[in-house]
């Protein structure tokens, strides 16, 4: 079918819109249909989990959403915005202006101190933060007394909580946290889950977040659920039981959670 076309877009409560959106990476025997016609609505003020096997499409749908990834068919909205069929230069200012960015390295500049680090794509855009804004995202993050740091003097779990607070930073429409997790122990990570769900709950933002584990899903609202490139299911209120009995009910035995006696075991019951 082809995809629908361009009617009525976001409404006030959806913060980011796909329709029919197809990404195939390479071509003919090689070809790979990384995102295979997906519908999906992005609510406003929401904290949205997205898992799936490996491979079926998690990161290539949050590039796609986020503009850093161009589609093969479809359409692709933020806010109101159609971003599909924007120019690159267009793309790169919109993800500037509107969209905030953590992943799994947390990409700070090891020679600036924290507070730069925060504000450094504000000041490449020629942006004064607004300083009632910045005082609550740094205070609700705690990095008050850390804020003269360079990346190297702070610890892991620090170091992204800097990079949240740069994310949120320029109070954006949404913010795509890719495994932002991944690299932290359980506490670390516990306690940068926590702050996300408090940009949601506490600054009205909206977080989309790609992440292998059940127990960090278990901190969002809504968990969608992908395969083999398709938006298979989705579940509200979700627990890290639910849905790591949902991710095994996936072929190949669903997330890779880690070994029993490693760190960041927060599938286990203990977990909520
Ligand atoms: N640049 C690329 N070129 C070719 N194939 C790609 C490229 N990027 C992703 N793919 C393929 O697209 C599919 C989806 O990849 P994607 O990285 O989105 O999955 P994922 O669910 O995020 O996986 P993981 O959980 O392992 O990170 C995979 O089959 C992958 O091999």
């Amino acid at each position: 079918m082809a995809t629908p076309a361009a009617q009525a877009p976001a409404d006030g409560g959806t913060a980011a819109r796909a329709r029919g959106l197809t990404k195939a990476y390479g071509s003919g025997e090689t070809a790979v249909l990384a995102l295979d016609s997906v519908d999906v609505d992005i609510a406003r003020g929401r904290f949205t989990a997205v898992m799936g096997p490996s491979g079926s499409g998690k990161s290539t749908l949050m590039h796609c959403l986020a503009g850093l990834d161009t589609v093969s068919a479809g359409q692709v909205w933020l806010g109101g915005t159609e971003i599909t069929g924007l120019r690159e230069r267009e793309l790169t200012r919109l993800r500037r202006d509107r969209i905030g960015f953590m992943f799994q390295s947390f990409n700070l500049i090891p020679t600036l101190n924290a507070a730069e680090n925060i504000t450094l794509p504000m000041d490449i855009a020629g942006r004064k933060p607004d300083a009632k804004w910045l005082d609550q995202v740094i205070d609700t993050l705690g990095l008050r007394d850390r804020l003269k740091h360079r990346p190297a003097q702070l610890s892991g779990g620090q170091q992204q909580r800097v990079a949240c607070a740069r994310a949120l930073a320029s109070r954006p429409e949404l913010i795509f946290a890719d495994e932002p997790t991944g690299n932290l122990d359980s506490r670390a990570g516990l306690e940068v889950l926590g702050f996300l769900r408090e940009a949601v709950d506490r600054l009205g933002q909206t977080v989309v977040m790609v992440t292998h584990d059940p127990g960090a899903a278990a901190r969002s609202d809504l968990v969608l659920f992908l395969a083999d490139g398709r938006m298979v299911d989705r579940m509200e209120g979700p627990t890290a039981d639910a849905v790591l009995e949902r991710m095994r009910r996936f072929p190949g035995g669903g997330p890779q959670p880690p070994g029993p006696d490693e760190d960041g075991g927060s599938a286990g019951p203990e977990e909520d």
